[in-house]
């Protein structure tokens, strides 16, 4: 049996921890809050992030100690709010068994450097990359704690990396499937939740499905270009970390990111929009590195430029969208 350490008791982190008990493994739960340990270790339950589950499998164990965490892990899973993993992941350097792999569930660009969770998590941790695995895919965490069949994709460069973590995580309900294009998961994972608030945000002001659609569309042909010029290989985006995720985040009021731009459609302001936000909006503080990253590797980025003068200017859905479409006409 595999110890399997998650970093970070959130909703997913939760979700995807039981997810690994239910596929065998023993694991060991860390959260920076001592009373959501202290509620999967005494209650097997995590009643703060994950309420929809009312008992969590006893292969799932929590501990406040890092080092205690990770002792014997022959898996860690890091499923901590993007812009924070950098500073948390400190506190664990030194501490991983040597031939330990670390899995990352984030979805996110770090906002100043623009880099990606493989990157931060490899850099923090001092990792070699054939022990990294990005793990992504449309894995809304409310359904795949009630057990709703899902898929996901776990991509290493290394395939027996990538092997051993999809194994490791495959249940009767839910499937892994293996890559080896980390770059294309990691920007898929990202700049999906970018489109999401902004499709979040035409159906909060009462918009239909052609401009759902069209927002989209153009966020998929946005994150397409944007992960090709990072590398990534072109069929990733049209998988399940692709096309998969942008439709089930962009359709799902289970999505934060969705929610979170509903709301700012409704005319909430992003305080409020925040503040009822059940969980990270990855997409807010990503917008800022994504426009950063378009400049970097000097790809356009409408989508997420428009996007950013919204979390920055307040600009209107409607402005938004004249300021997406009222450009010359161009090819699609
Ligand atoms: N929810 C979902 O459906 C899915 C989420 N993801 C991705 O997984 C990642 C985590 O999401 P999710 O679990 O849902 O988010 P939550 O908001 O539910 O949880 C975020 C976690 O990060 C922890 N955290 C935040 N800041 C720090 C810090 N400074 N030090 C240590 N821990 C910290 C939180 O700790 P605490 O709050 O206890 O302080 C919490 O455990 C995100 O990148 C998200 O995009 C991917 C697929 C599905
Ligand atoms: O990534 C997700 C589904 O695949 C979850 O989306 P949110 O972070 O918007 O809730």
């Amino acid at each position: 049996m595999t110890k399997v350490a998650v970093l970070g008791a959130g909703a997913w982190g939760t979700a995807f921890g039981q997810v690994m008990a239910d596929a065998g493994n023993q694991v060991c739960m860390w959260d920076i809050q001592p009373e959501v340990v202290e509620d999967i270790g005494n209650n097997h339950r995590n009643i703060a992030r994950l309420p929809v589950v009312d008992r969590l499998p006893d292969g799932v164990t929590a501990t406040a100690d890092r080092a205690q965490a990770v002792a014997g892990a022959g898996i860690v899973v890091v499923a901590i709010a993007a812009q924070h993993a950098r500073e948390a992941l400190e506190g664990f350097r030194g501490l991983l068994e040597e031939d330990a792999l670390v899995v990352s569930l984030m979805k996110g660009i770090e906002r100043g450097s623009g880099k990606r969770m493989d990157q931060v998590v490899c850099e923090t941790l001092d990792l070699d990359q054939a022990r990294f695995a990005a793990v992504s895919g449309p894995n809304l965490s409310k359904e795949v704690a009630t057990r709703q069949p899902g898929a996901t994709v776990v991509a290493s460069p290394d395939e027996a990396t990538a092997m051993t973590v999809a194994q490791a995580c495959t249940t009767c309900y839910f499937k892994a499937f293996v890559s080896t294009d980390v770059v294309g998961l990691e920007m898929c994972g990202s700049l999906k939740n970018v489109t999401a608030l902004a499709v979040g945000m035409s159906r909060g002001a009462g918009y239909g499905e052609n401009t759902a659609a069209m927002i989209q569309a153009r966020g998929l042909a946005e994150l397409t270009a944007l992960g090709e010029a990072a590398g990534a290989q072109p069929k990733t985006f049209a998988g399940l970390a692709g096309v998969g995720d942008l439709v089930a985040t962009c359709a799902s009021p289970l999505s934060r990111n969705y929610t979170f731009g509903f709301n700012l459609g409704q005319g909430r302001s992003i305080e409020e929009a925040t503040r009822v936000s059940k969980g990270v909006a990855e997409g807010v503080p990503t917008t800022d590195a994504v426009v950063g990253l378009g400049r970097q590797l000097g790809v356009s980025t409408p989508l997420a430029t428009a996007m950013s003068h919204v979390l920055k200017e307040g600009l209107s859905c409607r402005g938004m969208i004249e300021e997406l479409f009222g450009g010359p006409i161009t090819e699609e």
